[in-house]
């Protein structure tokens, strides 16, 4: 190695062991610094070479008042690229001995040598390490899922993801250090012509890059009281806002808490349901609507292109399970479970989508939870919650929404643009933002739920499972407002 890359790592070393001694304070690494330059003049001004000194100390000053005077560009300069180059090479140099202590290497019991999953590419890959491993005979990805904790402790690292290539036969580890979601960001108002009828925005993911969702896909999120459903709830909205006031999309509002979440953007809600009979209206003539639309599209399309004369309509249903497993009236949630698992099942091809927000995501609450095509997980009770709503391979790939800290609201676990489950954070929405976008993005048209009041003398109706076949409980022109298919 040459003098010049042996000063280089010398000089790596001594910053490193800085960084490492952060919790030290800059005062008593000041004090090594400057008795250590002290020792080291005097004994070169002994030697009769008094310029050294200067030139020794001189870089070290220029670092320490960089790092004084800008610390955030000291750190990225710096400071995390020592980190970077360090660890990997020191997990290139460890490979084999991290293998070992992991379980993933094997010992033959023949000449008792070890064999190691060859390390095949090691990058960093923005602020994530990532390694390619080749799998030994015998090995499968399901082995390496099981050693993620390990491998992740291993580096000291934050997370580790363990994403299979599509045919599962290899894999990638990737290590994220630090986390880029600990601190909340708020969320704007959103621009005048930011209309995307195709992906929502919604906060950011842990590789910094903006966290969008698919819009086309009813989704299921889900998360304990104080997860943070609301910033991902307002975010549908407010990223929905713009095209809500061109009339390219509708939003249906279901709030049981007596309108409590939804109320700050009414007038973004084309309809908008706060108790659980004009929930079921609701829903039960976005059904005969969706069905209309399905017919008309039949032969012609077999995907909806929204138009301000067919819209698309988003429901947007706060606390799910007061609608489908919490009412105390039977035949109203029947209904509302039927008209709910039709609309989830029918409703993709035509542009009826159902963005629901619950914090129980078990089966038993939440029977239709299988027809949400797309689901995210905030933080969540335990183990089995998260993988009720992610699916137990990506539990296993690192999506834990049970260690989610309490104090990171908004922050979650959805599937990325590129399938792959990805650590998310949502933006914070707060009540001004939302009023402020109510005032400016309207919808142009309300369309008031109108629940059927028996006539004096007249008998009220019989429970729905006595009556075959139901027909739509208000009148055709105004079953055909709903969704302006008219
Ligand atoms: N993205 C976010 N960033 C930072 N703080 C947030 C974020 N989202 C929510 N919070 C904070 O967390 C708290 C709980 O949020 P929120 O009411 O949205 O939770 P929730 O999951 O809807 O709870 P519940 O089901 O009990 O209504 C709020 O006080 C809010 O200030």
């Amino acid at each position: 190695m040459s003098a010049l890359a042996w000063s280089r790592r010398g000089a790596e070393e001594v910053w490193w062991w800085l960084s490492r001694t952060a919790g030290y304070g800059w005062r008593h690494k000041r004090l090594l610094l400057v008795g250590g330059w002290a020792v080291l003049s005097s004994w070169l001004l002994d030697l009769g070479w008094p310029w050294l000194p200067l030139l020794v100390v001189s870089p070290v000053l220029v670092l320490l008042v960089w790092e004084r005077w800008w610390p955030v560009a000291f750190q990225v300069q710096v400071t995390d690229r020592l980190f970077r180059s360090r660890t990997r090479r020191w997990l290139r140099r460890r490979w084999a001995s991290v293998m070992e202590a992991c379980g993933l290497a094997r010992r033959l019991p023949s000449n008792q040598s070890v064999q190691v999953p060859a390390l095949v590419g090691l990058a960093w890959e923005g602020s994530q390490l990532v390694a390619s491993p080749r799998l030994l005979t015998g090995q499968t990805v399901e082995d390496f899922e099981g050693a993620a904790e390990r491998l992740r402790v291993a580096l000291e690292a934050n997370r580790l993801r363990v994403i299979a290539d599509p045919a599962a036969t290899g894999c990638r580890l990737v290590w994220s250090f630090g986390d880029p979601l600990a601190a909340a960001f708020a969320w704007p108002v959103p621009e005048d012509q930011a209309i995307n009828l195709e992906w929502l925005t919604l906060g950011r993911t842990e590789d910094g890059q903006t966290w969008r969702l698919p819009l086309r896909v009813s989704t299921l999120v889900a998360g304990s009281t104080g997860a943070g459903k609301g910033s991902v709830l307002w975010g549908t909205v407010l990223s929905l806002a713009p095209a809500v006031r061109a009339g390219l999309v509708q939003l249906h509002g279901v709030d049981l808490k007596g309108g409590m979440e939804l109320g700050l953007g009414k007038p973004l809600f084309t309809r908008y349901a706060t108790d659980a009979g004009e929930a079921v209206i609701m829903l039960e003539e976005a059904v005969t609507a969706c069905e209309e639309r399905a017919k008309r599209l039949a032969g012609n399309s077999r995907l909806h292109a929204p138009t301000t004369d067919e819209p698309l309509i988003i429901f947007v249903i706060d606390e799910l399970a007061s609608l489908v497993a919490y009412l105390p009236d039977r035949d109203l949630l029947k209904r509302a479970e039927a008209a709910l698992s039709r609309l989830l099942s029918i409703g993709r091809a035509p542009g009826f989508y159902v963005y629901a927000f619950l914090q129980d995501p078990r089966k038993e609450t939440v029977r239709m939870r299988h027809l949400f095509t797309q689901s995210m997980g905030l933080r969540l009770r335990d183990r089995e919650e998260s993988a009720m709503v992610l699916g137990d391979g990506a539990v296993a790939s690192g999506a834990a929404c049970h260690k989610i800290h309490r104090s990171m609201p908004g922050v979650g676990y959805a599937v990325g643009e590129d399938g792959l489950i990805v650590k998310v954070r949502a933006g914070f929405v707060a009540d001004d933002t939302i009023r402020a976008t109510a005032a400016r993005f309207p919808t142009p048209v309300q369309v008031p739920i109108v629940q059927a009041v028996p006539d004096e003398g007249e008998e009220a109706p019989a429970p729905a499972a006595a009556r075959a076949p139901r027909k739509p409980r208000t009148s055709r022109r105004r079953t055909e407002n709903v969704g302006a298919d008219s």
